[in-house]
């Protein structure tokens, strides 16, 4: 049997483009992918870190951000232990996007979800969300708000281990479900490529 203490579920949504994937890979594999294709349906990766002492496995799902794919990704909302919406903080559209994910995750996640709002490219200059803005609407919603860079590494790592240490503190004091080991839906994914504003 696999050695770890606790599997957690975590999926990131959040509109095409804003970096969900590169998010993804910047903390499981330490790198930023160079082109990468959108996501279609979803793709997962894991990744075990360790929280004070103890063995913790992250099952991390990346859903398309476009809307053809809304129906599948919906699916993967019930089974998460922690959600992650992500915007593009040059990118306006994917910030004003933000009520309509909200709305999703009331209709299909479960009510002990944490969450976590994250503004992702930081590193580019072209700023238009700033960082209290964000701030304002993660406290209005309940939120975890971080700024990240995929690109430049900052926060990501930060960002998965918050999401690690909450699970793990609510799995102790037996606020989470941690007893379903059952994987996902298989979703299945084939990087191509899109275009969108949010996409450099
Ligand atoms: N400058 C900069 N570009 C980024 C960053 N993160 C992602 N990108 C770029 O943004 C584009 C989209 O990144 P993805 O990770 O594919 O976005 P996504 O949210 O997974 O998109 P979908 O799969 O379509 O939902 C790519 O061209 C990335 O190189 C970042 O932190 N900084």
């Amino acid at each position: 049997m696999e050695d770890y203490k606790y599997l957690f579920k975590v999926v990131l949504i959040g509109n095409a483009g804003v970096g969900k994937t590169c998010l993804v890979r910047r903390f499981t594999e330490g790198l930023f992918p160079p082109g990468q294709g959108a996501t279609i349906g979803v793709d997962f990766m894991i990744k075990t870190v360790e929280v004070d002492g103890e063995k913790v496995k992250l099952q991390i799902w990346d859903t398309a951000g476009q809307e053809r794919f809304r129906a599948i990704t919906q699916a993967y909302y019930r089974a998460a232990h922690a959600l992650i919406v992500v915007y593009d903080v040059c990118c306006q559209n994917s910030f004003e996007s933000l009520p309509q994910w909200l709305n999703e995750i009331e209709l299909y996640a479960g009510t002990q979800v944490l969450t976590f709002l994250v503004g992702n490219k930081i590193d580019k200059h072209a700023k238009e969300i700033p960082t209290h803005i964000g701030e304002q609407f993660s406290q209005r919603h309940d939120m975890t708000f971080l700024e990240t860079s995929a690109k430049q590494s900052d926060n990501v790592e930060k960002l998965f281990m918050d999401i690690a240490k909450g699970l793990t503190k609510k799995a102790k004091e037996n606020l989470l479900d941690t007893e379903d080991k059952t994987e996902f839906p298989t979703g299945g994914s084939t990087p191509i490529s899109t275009f969108s504003c949010c996409r450099i």
